[in-house]
């Protein structure tokens, strides 16, 4: 890259969905974490006024690019970002490989380097599936329905070792070989087309005769008449990293921040009072992470119970609790956590 900006200071890079579904959710992510950042009007870059980061606002699927390739150190984006972009890497190297333009070796050693990112953690949101589609009124109702038409995705690349997969199948074609020239050449039978968004719109146009995009409510899909017949892959937001960052010990500290942020939003603290003797059955219900604090309390035989446990199930713990002869049930917010 000519602008060698992952130097610039000698800060850590870590790149930020700049718009879209991952964008909000990675700041909050950042505020938790207590990165503090400026961002000047326009400008994609922020510095970081209380460690040495340096955050570079990109679209999330052009984060796996610049992670995999080291010119950026840490990242958030999509699990189907860091798969698409992997695909991405591994077709190229594979049809230059083909051409005879590269050796087997160096394809190995070409797609190592490009498809670089590890992944650190799931990050609790933008979850999503991306799925196969096809109009509800229309005649196809399984993949193989598809084979050989127009399939309209901004994830080229899985759509295309999806259908490679599927075609090979079908034609029940044993050979490895033929597996791979199908997925890194333009042997595919079926058709895909490339689009950058609103995907949906491709079948009534009549671009796509199916397509393989994100849902998640389903509203969209929905809306658009059309119906899922497959998944191809789940997906969720993920902390990347590159293979070798440029200050690992700032990767670890950051990362343990976001893991704490994350362990605070999953999980409340409950606390109760409850006679001792009942105490192993109310521990029952409610575990806690490692185990609950119980303290004394003042009045004989009594004890109180703090005890960490999930947000989405205390609701349930809190009934459970009640029928123990727990009391005095209280459930509080976490602001933090570090384990
Ligand atoms: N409906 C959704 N629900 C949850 N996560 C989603 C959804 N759509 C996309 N994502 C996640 O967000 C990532 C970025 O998708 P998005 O469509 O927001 O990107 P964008 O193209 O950068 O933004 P925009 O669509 O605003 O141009 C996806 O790769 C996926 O991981
Ligand atoms: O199942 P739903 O909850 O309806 O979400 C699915 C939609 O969300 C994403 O698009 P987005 O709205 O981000 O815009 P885009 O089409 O421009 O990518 C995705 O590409 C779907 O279109």
């Amino acid at each position: 890259m000519a602008c060698r900006i992952n130097r610039i200071e000698g800060r850590l890079l870590f790149a930020v969905p700049k718009k879209g579904r991952l964008n909000q959710a990675a700041l909050n992510l950042l505020e938790g974490a207590d990165i503090q950042f400026r961002r000047e009007h326009r400008l994609d870059i922020a510095l970081v006024k209380n460690l040495p980061i340096a955050l570079i606002f990109l679209p999330a699927a052009d984060i796996p690019t610049f992670v995999g390739e080291g010119q950026v150190d840490l990242g958030i984006t999509g699990f189907d970002q860091v798969q698409e972009h992997d695909a991405g890497v591994r077709s190229l190297n594979r049809a230059r490989r083909f051409s005879g333009e590269i050796t087997p070796e160096q394809e190995n050693a070409q797609s190592t380097k490009g498809a670089g990112c590890e992944t650190i953690m799931d990050l609790g949101f933008g979850g999503c599936k991306l799925q196969v589609q096809v109009p509800v009124k229309g005649n196809y109702n399984t993949p193989k329905d598809l084979i050989g038409k127009n399939i309209g995705t901004s994830f080229v690349h899985l759509a295309r070792r999806y259908f490679a997969n599927l075609e090979l199948e079908v034609d029940s074609a044993q050979d490895q070989q033929n597996l791979d020239s199908l997925k890194f050449t333009s042997k595919l039978r079926t058709n895909i087309i490339e689009l950058s968004g609103s995907v949906e719109a491709a079948c009534a146009l009549g671009v796509a005769d199916g397509i393989v995009d994100l849902v998640e409510s389903g509203e969209t899909m929905k809306a658009a008449g059309l119906k899922p017949i497959d998944t191809v892959i789940d997906t969720g937001a993920i902390l990347i990293k590159s293979k070798n960052p440029s200050n690992p010990e700032l990767v670890d500290l950051i990362s343990q921040r976001i893991r704490g942020v994350i362990t605070a939003q999953k999980y409340v603290l409950c606390t109760y009072n409850i006679e001792r003797g009942r105490l192993p059955a109310a521990t029952k219900i409610a575990p806690g992470k490692r185990a609950p604090t119980v303290t004394s309390l003042e009045e004989e035989g009594w004890v109180a119970v703090s005890v960490m446990a999930e947000k989405k199930k205390i609701a349930l713990i809190m009934d459970e609790l009640t029928k123990t002869g727990a009391t005095d049930i209280l459930v509080l917010d976490i602001a933090n956590t570090r384990s």
